[in-house]
């Protein structure tokens, strides 16, 4: 057991996805894993372990934030000897070109976060996804023809309701294609414990024309993004 994770040792797989939802922790267990089991339920922060096409792989809620997130990656990583955590969010998409449902493979993850400020005591580190990750995922995702997927930055922002929205700006006149909240904590982490981590963020909601996504869809669908997941941590 860790801190907030009560999971047996050995009880987690080499190989993470992470949502931030719980919920939707248990439904890519439900729909995608074999012969799975509940290694966490402490605080609803759901934590399972089963099989796909025969490898161990686990999935495993974040929360929402950066804050949150890095509680459950940390203790993945340090007490579970973890491999790779692959993030499998929805976000909201900054530019027009950017479709709702579309995939973003997050090449690099920019932030408002003041955590990162602390940790390089106020130089500006890039956190990037793990290469090897990210080809899988690419591969993955140009072999199928029933999405489509954007590799580039996505903004971490620490606030969902921003108080200062046109922030923004300046993000997508560099590229910034869309804004969660989880990324940047998830590759600086993976970076300081020489693991593996990608965040792929389906489209839930679009800031540019106002259409949206239900509830619902947030928690139970996506399954694109969970497959194109699946095969770049098994590749
Ligand atoms: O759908 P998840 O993975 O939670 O990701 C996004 O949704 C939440 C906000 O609604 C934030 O956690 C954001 O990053
Ligand atoms: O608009 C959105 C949608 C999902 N997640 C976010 O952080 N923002």
């Amino acid at each position: 057991m860790s801190t907030h994770i009560g999971a047996a040792p050995g009880a987690v797989a080499p190989h993470v996805l992470m949502p931030g939802d719980p919920l939707r922790a248990r439904w890519v267990a439900e729909t995608f894993l074999e012969d799975v089991t509940c290694y966490n339920e402490v605080r609803g922060m759901l934590g399972y372990t089963g099989t796909w096409r025969g490898e161990r792989i686990s999935v495993q809620g974040s929360g929402m934030g950066q804050p949150s997130l890095a509680i459950y990656a940390t203790e993945l990583f340090t007490d579970y000897d973890v491999r790779s955590i692959v993030r499998i969010g929805s976000c909201g998409a900054l530019v027009e070109k950017v479709g709702l449902r579309d995939v973003i493979l997050a090449t690099g993850a920019c932030t408002d976060s003041g955590m990162n400020r602390l940790r390089f005591h106020g130089l500006d580190y890039a956190p990037v996804a793990d290469f090897g990750l990210l080809r899988a995922a690419y591969d993955a995702a140009q072999a199928r023809d029933d999405v489509t997927t954007w590799t580039g930055l996505i903004l971490s922002g620490d606030q969902f309701y921003s108080p200062r929205p046109e922030l923004v700006e300046p993000m997508t006149d560099h590229g910034v294609l869309a804004v969660e909240m989880e990324a940047s904590a998830l590759y600086t982490l993976a970076a300081r414990h020489e693991r593996r981590a990608l965040a792929i963020c389906t489209v839930s909601d679009h800031l540019v024309t106002g259409e949206e996504t239900t509830a619902l869809e947030r928690q139970e669908t996506f399954p694109a993004m969970v497959e194109i997941a699946l095969a770049a941590v098994t590749a």
